[in-house]
């Protein structure tokens, strides 16, 4: 039994189902909405596991479950060296958000990482204290910020509403996902010019050691041959 691990709420959910549907998949709730057991028609041998998006890296890895579909920000976050545990199978073209670093709208001369970076280093000589950027993406933001070279500052936790931080005083910045950007206006930040940390949309991965023929013949199903897998 090949066992699915999907999104288990919200438009990420939907829109995973639909990918399914579309290919003649047909994922479902077993019951309420409360209920994270699951049903799958239209193929055989497969299972469905509804699970939280930021889970479903490491229950692919741990092999509790051999499918996935999660954002490339959470398996490159949760997963050091995550391609030698798992197979990217394919883009499914929502869910799409970039990693970015924001800072306060009022910061007029701070437009780029340049910028980011000085300000940060008389942030530490003036406050005693190194700059705080609030994230939930703590690999991610070190290795982008370690390879540009910026060191003083300081990760401050945060797994929700990361843009509220710095209104409440408990950050300066903040790297976090966004799409609209809506939530970062609303909140006085401004992206800072650069290209994002990382582009992300929601993907179908498998795990390396559930690779075989049941699953060569389930991603041939989903995903043909022909297809362009880079869409
Ligand atoms: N505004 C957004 N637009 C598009 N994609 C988004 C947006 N916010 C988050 N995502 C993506 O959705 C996925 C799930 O994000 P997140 O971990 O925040 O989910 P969640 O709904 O809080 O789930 P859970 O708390 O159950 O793990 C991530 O891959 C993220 O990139
Ligand atoms: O650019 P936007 O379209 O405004 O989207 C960005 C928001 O979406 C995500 O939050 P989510 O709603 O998943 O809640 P969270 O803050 O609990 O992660 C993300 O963390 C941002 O807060």
């Amino acid at each position: 039994m090949i066992r699915l691990g999907v999104p288990s709420k919200g438009r990420l959910m939907e829109q995973t189902f639909d990918w399914f549907a579309d290919r003649g998949v047909r994922l479902s709730r077993a019951g309420s909405d409360r209920e994270y057991a699951g049903r799958v028609e239209g193929v055989e041998g497969v299972s469905l596991v509804l699970l939280s998006a930021g889970e479903i890296p490491r229950e692919l890895a741990a092999g509790r479950i051999e499918l996935g579909v999660t954002g490339t920000d959470l398996v490159r976050e949760k997963l050091a060296g995550w391609s030698s545990d798992l197979v990217e199978v394919t883009p499914m073209g929502f869910g799409h958000a970039d990693l970015i670093l924001a800072v306060p709208d009022c910061w007029r001369d701070c437009t780029d990482l340049d910028d980011f970076a000085a300000i940060a280093r008389d942030f530490r000589a003036e406050h005693g204290f190194r700059l705080r950027i609030a994230t939930k993406y703590h690999r991610l933001v070190r290795a982008w910020l370690s390879a540009h070279e910026v060191a003083d500052y300081q990760l401050v936790d945060s797994q929700g509403a990361t843009e509220g931080t710095v209104a409440n005083l408990t950050a300066e910045a903040i790297a976090d996902i966004t799409s609209s950007g809506e939530t970062l206006r609303a909140n006085n930040l401004r992206i800072l010019d650069e290209a994002p940390i990382l582009r992300s949309q929601a993907t179908l991965f498998a795990s390396r050691a559930a690779m075989g023929p049941a699953m060569d013949a389930l991603i041939a199903r989903l995903v043909p041959p022909q297809a362009d897998r880079s869409a």
